[in-house]
């Protein structure tokens, strides 16, 4: 479906049906509130899903999308460009990061090359461009680039879907990505670029004042206007948060739960309700990291984390450790006893 189409099919979570779980909640056999974040989930899903209880969110997919950007040219990052490919080819391989912590918990993992700057023979590609351009010189890439690559992210979700998947979750590889991703959360919330820049795969001191530079030319540069999401992701952005916008638009037009990774994630949620504020409800925190632009991002978008555990790999690595936490807010929904059942 198109990118028009599917903003005007998205529509908000069910206000009757979160009522509902909220009543749900106060009437199980535990004091008011007292399972915390875990009755906020359970109530948000049943929003989600306009059902109370909710479904559980299974099968989950994690999409992780490949890509490379040519902002690497101004060293913000202390990896050679090459290893994305390498890194793409382990999540093909079951043995990366993101691919163990998903076996672990049940969860699907599904590569995509959207953006390498060379193909690896392993990985499934749809290739939007073979690298961004260098945006502290011009664009990444020109909008209609950024607009295939949301509308890739939206067929992503819709095969998904029709693959019989019920919660989706935004994956990446791509050495500089968290120069990317920092630029884009600072173009949409209005942040600094030294609010936003941070270690990404573990960058000395240096290179994250060289990051902090790099990013507020950039901005100076393009002037990104928030109100124009898709000029943002043509000027600052990167394939993989471009097609991740478009998995995030997708699963809120399905009605699916989207649990959003790392910073990558978090610019990807920022754009996608950028194009349509009633994608919001359908938008889940994985995890806290440590980027400072996952923060800001996360405070934009009025979201809270489901963990903390201090997760600077990307990858999804934060979204499947939270599946099963959404599991159990569901669970406790399904199969916990009212007071009223036991008090009569
Ligand atoms: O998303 C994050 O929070 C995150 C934090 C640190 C590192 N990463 C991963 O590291 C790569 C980007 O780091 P860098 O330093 O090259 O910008 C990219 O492949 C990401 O998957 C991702
Ligand atoms: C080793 C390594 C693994 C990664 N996984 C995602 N990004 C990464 C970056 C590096 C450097």
């Amino acid at each position: 479906m198109s990118l028009s189409d599917t903003v005007r099919g998205i529509v908000a979570v069910d206000e009757v049906a979160r009522a509902q779980a909220v009543e749900h909640q106060l009437a199980l056999a535990k004091p008011p509130h007292a399972l915390g974040r875990l009755e906020e989930l359970g109530v948000q899903l049943a929003a989600i899903a306009g059902q109370c209880p909710p479904p559980m969110p299974d099968p989950a997919r994690i999409v992780v999308v490949a890509g490379d950007h040519g902002v690497v040219d101004q060293e913000v990052t202390r990896w050679p460009p090459a290893l994305s490919g390498v890194l793409a080819g382990t999540v093909v391989d079951g043995v990366a990061g993101v691919s163990v912590l998903a076996r672990s918990a049940g969860v699907q993992v599904v590569a995509l090359d959207a953006g390498l700057a060379a193909p690896v023979p392993s990985v499934p590609e749809a290739v939007i461009r073979r690298g961004t351009a260098d945006f502290t010189q011009g664009p990444a890439m020109t909008r209609d680039e950024a607009t295939a690559a949301v509308e890739l992210g939206i067929a992503q979700a819709e095969l998904a879907y029709d693959e019989g998947v019920r919660c989706l979750a935004t994956g990446e590889v791509g050495i500089g990505n968290t120069t990317t991703a920092a630029a884009l959360i600072a173009a949409f919330t209005g942040a600094e670029a030294a609010a936003v820049a941070g270690r990404g795969a573990d960058s000395p001191p240096e290179m994250v004042a060289r990051k902090v530079d790099v990013i507020a030319r950039a901005l100076a540069l393009h002037a990104p206007d928030p109100a124009d999401p898709i000029g943002v992701l043509a000027a600052v952005g990167g394939v993989e948060q471009a097609v991740l916008t478009g998995l995030v638009l997708g699963a809120a037009r399905l009605r699916l739960p989207v649990l959003l990774d790392g910073v990558t994630g978090v610019a990807a949620g920022l754009a996608a309700v950028a194009l349509c504020p009633a994608a919001s409800g359908y938008l889940i925190a994985a995890h806290a990291g440590a980027e400072p632009g996952i923060g800001v991002g996360l405070s934009a978008l009025e979201l809270t984390p489901v963990i903390d555990l201090g997760l600077a790999l990307g990858e999804g690595t934060g979204a499947a450790l939270a599946v099963p936490i959404l599991r159990a807010s569901v669970a406790v929904m399904t199969e916990m006893a009212t007071l009223a059942s036991l008090l009569g």
